[in-house]
């Protein structure tokens, strides 16, 4: 399955958005990550649809929304109409998780569903047939710069035999402390979506090099 590199703009210079999510396009990013936070169902504020539509016009790669928000149901039409290309509920978010990911589909957008690290992973399956992409959290969401959580591993693995039992095509994302170093191990575990925030829009040598090292050692993991 291809490796796809998905730099999270939580974690970058929102001064500079435009100028740095042309950066990543440029070296190789495959979409970008948007993080929806609304203080209520994880403890941190962060952005709406507006930047969706400020996005929207200055790069073609597809913008997924990570919804991580009470009542998703509720912001679904302005996050369509501002251009994502993907929502992505948590499943602990609602009770009426299968009509919203029917709903989100019956927009024309791809869909997919996020669990938090201690979720039970076999929540996911009465949704799988219907899912483009299941977000396995590798963090508690709610914040960028967050270590990895090794026991992440296990369920990536999991998960991966959950989706290739019910619905290969699905996609496996992985989203919270992904580097260089942690990039290799979700993927030789199945994942073939890296979220990054901190490791490409905070690195050292600049988010162009991160994301060209981050797809080069994720092919090379994978093969
Ligand atoms: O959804 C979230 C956090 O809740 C993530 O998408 C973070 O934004 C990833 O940031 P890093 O862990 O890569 O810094
Ligand atoms: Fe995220």
């Amino acid at each position: 399955m291809t490796i796809a590199v998905a730099p999270s703009i939580l974690a970058a210079d929102f001064s500079r958005l435009g100028e740095l999510v042309r950066t990543v396009q440029d070296a190789g990013a495959d979409r970008i990550h948007v993080d929806v936070m609304d203080g209520h169902f994880v403890p941190n504020l962060s952005m709406g649809p507006v930047v969706v539509k400020g996005l929207r016009p200055i790069t073609s790669m597809p913008l997924e929304v990570h919804l991580m928000v009470e009542r998703p149901n509720d912001f679904i039409p302005a996050f369509v109409s501002a251009g994502a290309n993907s929502l992505i509920i948590h499943e602990e978010s609602a009770d009426d998780s299968l009509s919203i990911i029917r709903d989100i589909r019956a927009r024309g957008v791809k869909v997919g569903l996020a669990i938090k690290p201690r979720t039970p992973i076999d929540v996911i399956v009465p949704y799988l047939n219907e899912l483009d992409l299941v977000l396995c959290m590798t963090v508690e969401p709610g914040f960028g710069g967050q270590a990895f959580l090794p026991e992440s591993i296990e369920r990536i693995l999991n998960i991966r035999k959950l989706i290739e039992q019910n619905n290969p095509t699905c996609e496996l994302e992985v989203d919270g402390g992904i580097d260089a170093r942690t990039a290799i191990l979700a993927v030789k575990a199945g994942a073939n979506v890296l979220v990054a925030g901190t490791a490409i829009f905070g690195a050292e040598d600049g988010p162009a090099a991160a994301t060209r090292a981050m797809r080069d050692t994720c092919i090379a993991a994978q093969a």
